[in-house]
């Protein structure tokens, strides 16, 4: 009797099975139910036994002869809470630094299978290989056209033309130098609305106007077209709108980017209807610059000062781009060249102002070198202590820590520490972690610009261990452009002002906030005492 009592308790759910599973048949029931846990159990022990987490189950990590360590993460999601919030480019430094990760460590997003690199020598392979010339692209840069400009297209003919277009027609040196006039005056209109907020209101909100002079000057480089704030009231807020709603879409976290079955039933943060309403309105937008500039530009003859919209109304023949991608590429250039140059002034101010002396041994060299003449492009060559500052400002805070926007192999790739990174994987560069490495850099957590005035060091893509615009062929094509503005900014900001800390109101906090690019989460304000002897332009 006792015996039957136990069967019936533990033999309940034979009978609930079936109307679990919505079958009237016990067998169908308890052959779906037993399916069920095998294939349960079968993913746990497939994540527990996965160096790397579940994406990487298989012993993918363990192609080649050396295999690649890495965390297990949660079963399912990987290490995606640890990435999804917070400072992730010190969290995957710390996760390098504890175990023996730092040439490669793989771990999973979700269902996507992610290597990163935290020294120089494995850096350069990835940066450089031809097999990690894609990029993943996510459901939101796709949706915002992004898979036809620069960043995104896949590695092919028509990114390999827009490369080149880049580099013999936007980006050419003669077009950079050409564009100096509108270097300075977007800075020229800065200084006047700084000394005016400053007498106004006894010290200055940094950000506001760095964010407008990069605003201005990428829409003056790229449509031929500048903003006066009291004028263009309007206009220019639809334009702030759009940008930053953009911004905003790129850099949200999108579960579906991890779990691509998700985006058929849940989009929180209701990305795609978001993207769908944005991309008319900035069809719209550079459409219409574009017929305006076609009415306008009669003639073929092209200047070295010509904006981007008739450069590429220019191009002829195989170079001749259509029209929606035109506006795709001349849209990536406003996202792109925005705030990363507003952004990396902003860090390089926010050190000055807390590095007095540093401070004061730049405006001594920049008032030796620039006596009773506006200060120049050319002049910058002349001035190897503003070029260690930025350096160093790069070095501490590198406006992309993971490099922005990451790698995808396009097969499998062999190492030379004997790892085999698998097809299809993304691949990142923690570039924080490499710039802060006390085995790379001597006092790495100190703010020395001297030690590039000691060993000079290539920011450009040539040495891995500072190479904040990437490397190899998806090397960032603006960063000339990039380094001549916030140079030419700082060199005037210092030259007119000296700028100390606002300490009662708004001390200098130099912490940081991951969105598309590393931001300083409190906006920088400072006192900028105009310099009586250099008046302004
Ligand atoms: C301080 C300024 C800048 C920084 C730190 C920066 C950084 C970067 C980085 C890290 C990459 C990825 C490189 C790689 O994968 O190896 C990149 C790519 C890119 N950057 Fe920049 N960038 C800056 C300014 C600009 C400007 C001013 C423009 C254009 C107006 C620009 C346009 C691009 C484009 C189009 C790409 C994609 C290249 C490709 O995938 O082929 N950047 N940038």
């Amino acid at each position: 009797m006792e015996l039957g009592m136990v069967s019936k308790d533990t033999s309940w759910w034979i009978f609930t099975l079936p109307a679990f599973f919505g079958s009237t048949n016990l067998l169908d029931g308890y052959v779906l139910f037993s399916i069920f846990m095998a294939s349960l159990s079968v993913a746990l022990l497939s994540w527990a036994f996965s160096v790397g987490g579940i994406a990487w189950k298989n012993g993918r990590n363990r192609k080649g002869s050396l295999p690649i360590p890495g965390p297990r993460g949660l079963p399912v999601f990987g290490i995606l809470f640890t990435l999804c919030r917070g400072l992730a480019h010190r969290s995957l430094a710390a996760m390098a630094w504890s175990g023996a990760n730092k040439q490669l460590m793989a771990f999973s997003l979700g269902s996507t299978p992610v290597v990163v690199a935290s020294d120089p020598h494995t850096a350069r392979e990835i940066l450089t290989s031809s097999h990690f010339a894609d990029r993943p692209i996510k459901q939101s840069a796709k949706s915002l056209m992004f898979s036809r400009a620069i960043g995104f297209a896949p590695n092919g003919t028509y990114w390999r033309l827009l490369r080149r277009i880049a580099s013999s027609h936007l980006f050419a040196p003669k077009r950079i130098m050409a564009h100096e006039t509108g270097r300075q005056l977007d800075c020229t209109t800065m200084l006047r609305d700084i000394a005016n907020e400053q007498k106004l209101h006894g010290s200055v909100f940094l950000r506001k106007h760095l964010q407008f002079a990069a605003l201005n000057n990428i829409m003056g480089s790229v449509f031929g077209k500048r903003y006066d704030q009291s004028k263009d009231g309007k206009e220019l807020e639809e334009l702030r709108d759009m940008v930053r709603e953009g911004f905003e879409l790129l850099g949200a976290f999108n579960w579906s980017d991890y779990f691509p079955w998700l985006s058929y039933f849940y989009d929180p943060f209701h990305i795609n209807q978001r993207c769908s309403k944005l991309v008319p309105r900035v069809r719209k937008l550079v459409k219409g610059i574009i017929e305006q500039h076609q009415q306008l530009c009669e003639s073929k003859i092209l200047f070295d000062n010509a904006d981007f919209v008739d450069v590429l109304l220019s191009l002829d023949g195989e170079e001749k781009l259509q029209e929606d991608d035109m506006v795709a590429v001349l849209w990536e250039m406003i996202f792109r060249g925005t705030d990363t140059t507003a952004l990396l002034t902003e860090w390089v101010m926010a050190e000055l102002i807390l590095h007095p002396e540093v401070q004061a041994k730049l405006q001594l060299e920049i008032d030796s070198i620039v006596t009773n003449k506006t200060l120049t492009d050319a002049d910058l060559a002349k001035l190897p202590y503003l070029q260690a500052v930025i350096k160093e400002t790069l070095r501490v805070h590198p406006p992309g820590p993971l490099l922005s926007w990451a790698r995808l192999s396009t097969s499998d790739v062999q190492l030379s520490n004997g790892m085999l990174v698998p097809a299809n994987t993304t691949a990142m560069v923690n570039m924080w972690a490499i710039t802060h490495d006390p085995n790379v850099w001597n006092d790495p957590l100190e703010f020395k610009p001297e030690r590039f005035l000691e060993a000079d060091v290539d920011v450009r893509g040539g040495d891995l261990r500072l190479a904040p615009f990437g490397a190899g062929r998806r090397v960032c094509p603006g960063k000339n452009l990039g380094l001549v503005t916030v140079s030419l900014w700082v060199a005037k900001l210092v030259q007119h002002f000296k700028w100390v800390q606002d300490l009662g109101a708004h001390p200098v906090d130099l912490s940081e906030v991951l969105k598309l690019s590393c931001e300083m989460k409190f906006p920088l304000h400072a006192i900028g005492v105009a310099r009586d002897d250099t008046p302004l332009p």
